[in-house]
C-alpha cells in the first residue's frame, strides 16, 4: 500500500500559529503520512504516537529527538543524557532525576511554593488588568524553580531565551533558529557555568544531582549535563503550560467556576490544559529498522515526527477532543510524553500549577480576555507571547 504523502511544512509560521488544520489532515490521512518536504514520517493518531513513545527499541532517541540526525550531523550542543539517550546509557541519569523530582521529594517545597503563589497573586491582582504571560505564567516559575535548582540569583533572565532556542533547535534550521543564533554562545556559556557544583546552593536539585555522583549512582562527568537538562527543559515548558491553563480558563468561565467551587481540581485542570493545548507539540524518533505501522512501512533510519498535540485531539481516543472540560479524565494524554522518556519534571510542573491555580481560584471570581492574545512562535513549543486579561475579584 502506498503511503499517503503531504508536502505540508509543520514548521511553517502559519502552522505554528494554528496547527489544528494540519492535525485534522494528518489524523484523517492514515496511520503514517510521508512528509516529503523533510522526508520524515508523521504519526498523529493517539494509538500510533503512544506505540512509538512506548517502544524505544524500534523508535530510539539516541540519534536526536529533533529533525537533525546525530549520526549524520554534529549536534549543536552535547546531547542530553536523558532526552537524547537510549538504554542502557539513559538508565542511570533517568533513575537519579526521577528520584530527585519525585512527588515525595517535592513535598518539602509544597508549603513554600503555595506561599510564593499567594504572594504573587496578591501583588498581581492589585491591578484589574494585566498580561497573564509576563505577570503570572513567566513570573511564577522564575520565582520558584531557579531557587529549587539552587541557582545563584544573577542572570536568571537567560533561562527563557536559552530554553526557547533549545526547543527551536529540534526543528529545521530556519528563521526561528537563526533568530536565536546571535546569543547562543553567550547563553550556552551562562547555562554551562550554572551546572558546576561550586555555584549551586547545597539544598537544591542541582546539588542533589552532584551528591548522586558522589554516591556512585552517576559519574561526576555526567552530573553537569543532568543539571543542564533541568535548565533546558524546566522553565519554558512550565511557563507555556501555565499560560495554556490561564488561556483555557480565561476563555471558559464555566470551567473557572468549577475550579473555584472545588480548588482540589487544580491538578487535573492543569493536565486537561496540557492535553488541550499541548505546550510541547512534537518530538522526533528514528526508525531502528523498516517498521510496519498500519499497512505502511517506514524505512529504517528515517526520522519519525510524533504530533503529540494531534494525538491529544484524536477523536478515536477522546470524546469531544477540542473541548476544555474539567469533568474529563485526561490521564493517558501524551502532553508529557509516555514510556521511558516520559517527562521527568511532570511533578514539578503539576506542583507549580497547583500552587498558582489555587492561589488564583481563591481570589478571582472571574477573569476574561482584555485584548487579543498573541502567539509566541517556536518550532516545538505552543506558546503565548501575551495574554491580556481583566479580573473580577
Ligand atoms: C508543562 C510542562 C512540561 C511539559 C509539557 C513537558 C513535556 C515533556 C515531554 C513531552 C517529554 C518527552 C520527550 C520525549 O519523549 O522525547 C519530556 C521529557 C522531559 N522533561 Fe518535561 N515537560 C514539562 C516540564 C518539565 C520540567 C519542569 C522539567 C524539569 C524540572 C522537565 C524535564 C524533562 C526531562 C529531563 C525530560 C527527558 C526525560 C527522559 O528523556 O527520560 N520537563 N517533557
Ligand atoms: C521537555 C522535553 O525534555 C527536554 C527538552 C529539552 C532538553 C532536555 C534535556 O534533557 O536537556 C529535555
Amino acid at each position: 500500500m502506498t503511503l499517503p504523502s503531504l508536502d505540508a511544512d509543520p514548521f511553517a509560521h502559519d502552522v505554528l500559529e494554528e496547527p489544528a488544520p494540519l492535525h485534522a489532515t494528518l489524523l484523517e490521512a492514515g496511520p503514517v503520512v510521508h512528509l516529503t518536504r523533510y522526508d520524515v514520517y508523521a504519526l498523529a493518531r493517539y494509538e500510533h504516537v503512544h506505540a512509538a513513545l512506548t517502544d524505544w527499541q524500534t523508535f530510539p532517541s539516541g540519534a536526536g529527538v529533533g529533525l537533525s540526525d546525530f549520526r549524520k550531523e554534529k549536534p549543536w550542543r552535547p546531547p542530553s543524557l536523558l532526552l537524547e539517550a537510549d538504554p542502557p546509557r539513559h538508565d542511570a541519569p533517568r533513575a537519579v532525576l526521577v528520584k530527585i523530582l519525585s512527588p515525595r521529594a517535592l513535598r518539602r517545597l509544597r508549603e513554600r511554593w503555595l506561599a510564593e503563589a499567594d504572594t504573587l497573586a496578591e501583588q498581581v491582582l492589585a491591578e484589574p488588568e494585566f498580561d497573564a504571560v509576563t505577570a503570572l505564567a513567566q513570573a511564577f516559575p522564575l520565582r520558584v524553580f531557579p531557587d529549587a535548582v539552587g541557582l545563584p540569583p544573577s542572570g536568571r533572565e537567560n533561562l527563557l531565551p536559552y530554553g526557547d532556542h533549545v526547543f527551536n533547535a529540534f526543528g529545521p534550521a530556519g528563521d526561528l533558529v537563526a533568530r536565536g543564533q546571535p546569543r547562543v554562545a553567550e547563553l550556552t556559556a551562562w547555562v554551562n557555568a550554572r551546572c558546576q557544583r561550586e555555584v549551586l546552593t547545597p539544598d537544591g536539585f542541582g546539588a542533589q544531582i552532584w551528591a548522586a555522583a558522589d554516591h556512585g549512582d552517576i559519574t561526576h562527568e555526567q552530573a553537569p549535563l543532568i543539571v543542564r537538562s533541568l535548565l533546558s527543559a524546566g522553565v519554558d515548558t512550565t511557563v507555556h503550560g501555565l499560560a495554556a491553563a490561564l488561556y483555557a480558563f480565561a476563555t471558559h468561565p464555566e470551567q473557572w467556576r468549577r475550579l473555584r467551587e472545588n480548588p482540589g481540581l487544580a491538578r487535573v485542570a492543569f493536565d486537561e490544559a496540557v492535553r488541550w493545548q499541548s505546550p510541547v507539540q512534537t518530538f522526533f524518533r528514528t526508525a531502528d529498522r523498516d517498521v510496519a505501522v498500519g499497512e505502511a512501512t517506514i524505512p529504517e533510519g528515517r526520522k519519525i515526527l510524533m504530533f503529540l498535540g494531534a494525538a491529544n485531539h484524536d477523536p478515536r481516543r477522546w470524546d469531544d477532543p477540542d473541548s476544555f472540560d474539567l469533568s474529563r479524565d485526561p490521564s493517558g494524554h501524551v502532553g508529557f510524553g509516555m514510556g521511558i522518556h516520559q517527562c521527568a519534571g511532570q511533578h514539578v510542573a503539576r506542583l507549580e500549577a497547583e500552587a498558582l491555580l489555587t492561589a488564583l481560584a481563591r481570589r478571582v471570581e472571574r477573569f476574561e480576555l482584555a485584548g487579543t492574545p498573541r502567539r509566541h512562535l517556536n518550532n516545538t513549543l505552543r506558546a503565548w507571547e501575551s495574554l491580556p486579561v481583566r479580573v473580577h475579584l
